[in-house]
Formats: C-alpha cells, structure tokens, sequence
C-alpha cells in the first residue's frame, strides 16, 4: 500500500492507495474518531449492488446508516442532495458522526457536499470505486450540478482520508476506465512530459493495462494533483490549471445533458481542443494528429458531438467558473508541462469550432 500525504491551507490528510486498503478504515477510525457517534454511507445503486456487502463487513461493529442515490451525474442533483440530508437528519447525525463516500466521482462530490453543508460541516472520508476518482477524491472540490451549470453549487471541503482500494476497480466497464483515464492523461500534460512520453509509449489498449501500470499512473495522477492543490486550495492561481479540457467538457456534459456523455470523454473532446488552441494561438508544437491517433486507439471520441450547436456551447462557456465577466478563459499549454491561463475571444473560439 501506498500513502501520500496531502497538505493543503486547511487539512493535512492521507491517500491510502493499494489492493485490501478499505481494511484499514477500523483502525483509522478507532485512531482518529475516539467518540464516533454514527456513519452515515452514501453510494450509489451500481456500486451498492457491487460491492457493498464487502464494505459493510469491514464497518460492521459501526452499523453504518446507508443512503444510496441513482447511479451517475443523477446523485448529483439538488433532490437527492435533499433527499441525503434528510437521510441525514432522521437517523440522528451529529457532529461527532462521518459521512463515507463509497463511490466514483458523482457520489464523491455529492458526500463531500452533504458533509460540508450539514450542521456546517462534519467530517467525511472517501472510499473512491473508480479510476476517474482518483482526480476527485483528492483536493477538496465538492458540489451538485445546475442545469445552467456544472458543479455550480458546492464547497471546498477536504475529507479526512481517502481509502483507494484498487481491487474495487475490477468491475468497472470500459467506458468508464476511458473516463477515468482521460484525467490521467490530463494530469501528465499540465505537469509531466516524461509521465505524458511513458503513457503515449506504454497506454495503447485501456482493456489490457496491467495492476503495475494502472496504480502507477494513478499514484502519480495523484501527486500531481496535490502539487497544485497544496499550493493553491481555492483556485486563485495554479489550480485553475487542472481544469485543462474543462471549459469545453463541462459545456459538452451540460448540452448533452448530465450523464449522456461521461466526464473523461467530454474532458478529452475539450483537452483536443485546448491543444489546438495552444498550437494556434501560443506557437505549441504539439504533434496533434499523433495525440488524436493515439487516444482514437484508445477508444475516445475526438470531436464534438454533432447535434451541439456552437451557440449554446459558447452560451455554457461564458458561465464557466474561470470566467471573468464575459471572459471565457482557457487552460492552454505553452509546452506539455507549462499551463497557463489564458482569455479566448469568442470570435476566436466560434472560428476554431468551426475548423474542429
Ligand atoms: N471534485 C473533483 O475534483 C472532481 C474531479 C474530477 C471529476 N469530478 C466529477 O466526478 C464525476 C465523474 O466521476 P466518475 O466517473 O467516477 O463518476 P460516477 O460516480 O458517476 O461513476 C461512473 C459510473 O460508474 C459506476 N461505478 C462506480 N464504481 C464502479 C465500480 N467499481 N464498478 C462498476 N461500476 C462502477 C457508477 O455507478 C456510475 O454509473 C463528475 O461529476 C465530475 O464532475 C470531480
Ligand atoms: O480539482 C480541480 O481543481 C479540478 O479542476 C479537477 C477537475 O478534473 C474536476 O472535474 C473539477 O470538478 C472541475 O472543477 P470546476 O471548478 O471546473 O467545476
Ligand atoms: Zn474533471
């Protein structure tokens, strides 16, 4: 097992990565939780029917309390966030209880939210189950969705300790590793050319990737995530930086409607994006017929749906939250490993989808 220690302003805390590592939560929780007074799980239908049973039987002296939302981006809606809280408040919670989060990054966000509104915050634990969860586990960004808007309505929470147990990642479907692997991928432009280099020389087939392969490309995913965060918590500066492919991904994921394109395929369709921009607008030299060759390989779409108009694309992009005023802004690449932040006029951006 391995651990890496995230040290953010507010919390100092553990991401515990390894095959077996949900059977260190007893001692985790006897260590650091003396009076704990009830746990509440939230999951959802897919994952409960999965793999609860196993988690149960490791929290069995608690007699946790389990909510379970629908699977995917529905558990992030303001109903079931309701719904949670009410779960919440009947079975008598209180500020000496933990909420777990036992599920990929929809049931992460939506916990971390429950926790952080709930009598003004209790203290939550994740227990991610998929590979995207890797990024959202990690850093403290949790939230519901708007209609008008991803991840609109939210908080910066960090949870007490994340249990990634990567044998719970064997029944994941393909498309959900291609999600999950996007952000990977992600992870290794913005910070590390030669972990970017390994993955377009090794990565060619996301149904064949070998245990060594998947827990180290999530392990140092994952301390490149914590590089921005522990720097910067609550995005002022660098940290706008993971969200490279997301002004157009999160617009993507809204016009398809949440849940009809998943995270990662629209992130990747928004990182293509982003490189073009990068290669057109800062002189990138970035081989991008090589990238959309290599992750066609892998299965992902390369453009952007064709039943999106450009209108409401760029509509969804003016609210994004790295907007100012009416400024869309972009993570772009000066070079794989050198992001910046950058104002793309809309002239431009309707120019450039045009060509795309
Ligand atoms: N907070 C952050 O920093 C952050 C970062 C990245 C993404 N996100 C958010 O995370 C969400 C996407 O994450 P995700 O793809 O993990 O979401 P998810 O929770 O929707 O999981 C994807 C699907 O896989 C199923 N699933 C989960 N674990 C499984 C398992 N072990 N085996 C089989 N099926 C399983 C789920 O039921 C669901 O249908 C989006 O809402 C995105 O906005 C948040
Ligand atoms: O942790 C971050 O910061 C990220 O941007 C990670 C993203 O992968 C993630 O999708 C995040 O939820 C997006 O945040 P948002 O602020 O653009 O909603
Ligand atoms: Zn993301």
């Amino acid at each position: 097992m391995e651990t890496i220690q995230i040290q953010t302003e507010s919390k100092e805390y553990p991401v515990f990565v390894g095959e077996g590592c949900r059977n260190e939560l007893p001692v985790f929780l006897t260590n650091h939780f003396p009076d704990l007074t009830r746990i509440l799980i939230i999951t959802d239908e897919t994952v409960a029917k999965l793999h609860l049973d196993t988690l149960l039987q490791v929290l069995k002296p608690w007699e946790p309390i389990i909510f379970t939302a629908p699977p995917g981006e529905k558990a992030k809606t303001f109903e079931v966030y309701y719904d949670a809280l009410t779960t919440a408040l009947a079975s008598r919670l209180d500020r000496k209880s933990v909420v777990l989060s036992f599920g990929g990054g929809a049931v992460g966000d939506l916990t971390g939210f429950v926790a952080a509104s709930f009598m003004r915050g209790i203290p939550f634990i994740q227990v991610p189950t998929t590979i995207l969860a890797h990024d959202s586990a990690v850093g403290g960004k949790v939230a519901i969705n708007h209609p008008l808007g991803k991840n609109m309505i939210g908080a910066f929470y960090q949870p007490e300790a994340v249990f990634y147990d990567l044998e719970l990642l064997n029944t994941l479907p393909i498309h959900e590793i291609r999600s999950g692997f996007a952000e990977v991928i992600k992870h290794a432009l913005i910070a590390d050319p030669h972990f970017y280099d390994w993955l377009r020389l090794n990565i060619h087939n996301l149904n064949a990737i070998t245990k060594e392969q998947l827990s180290g490309s999530l392990v140092q995913g994952i301390k490149i995530k914590n590089k921005f965060v522990s720097q910067d918590e609550k995005e002022t500066g660098i940290r706008a930086f993971l969200n490279l492919g997301h002004t157009l991904g999160h617009a993507i994921e809204a016009e398809m409607g949440y849940g009809n394109f998943t995270h990662g395929e629209a992130v990747m369709i928004g990182t293509i994006f982003a490189l073009k921009l990068s290669n057109n607008l800062l002189g990138l030299s970035f081989n991008i017929s090589e990238f959309i060759d290599w992750v066609t390989e892998l299965g992902y779409e390369t453009t952007v749906p064709k039943q999106l108009s450009f209108e409401s694309l760029i509509a969804k992009m003016r609210q994004d939250k790295k907007s100012v005023g009416d400024a869309i802004r972009f993570v772009l690449l000066e070079q794989v490993g050198h992001p910046l932040l950058q104002e793309v006029s809309e002239e431009v951006l309707w120019q450039e989808l045009t060509r795309f």
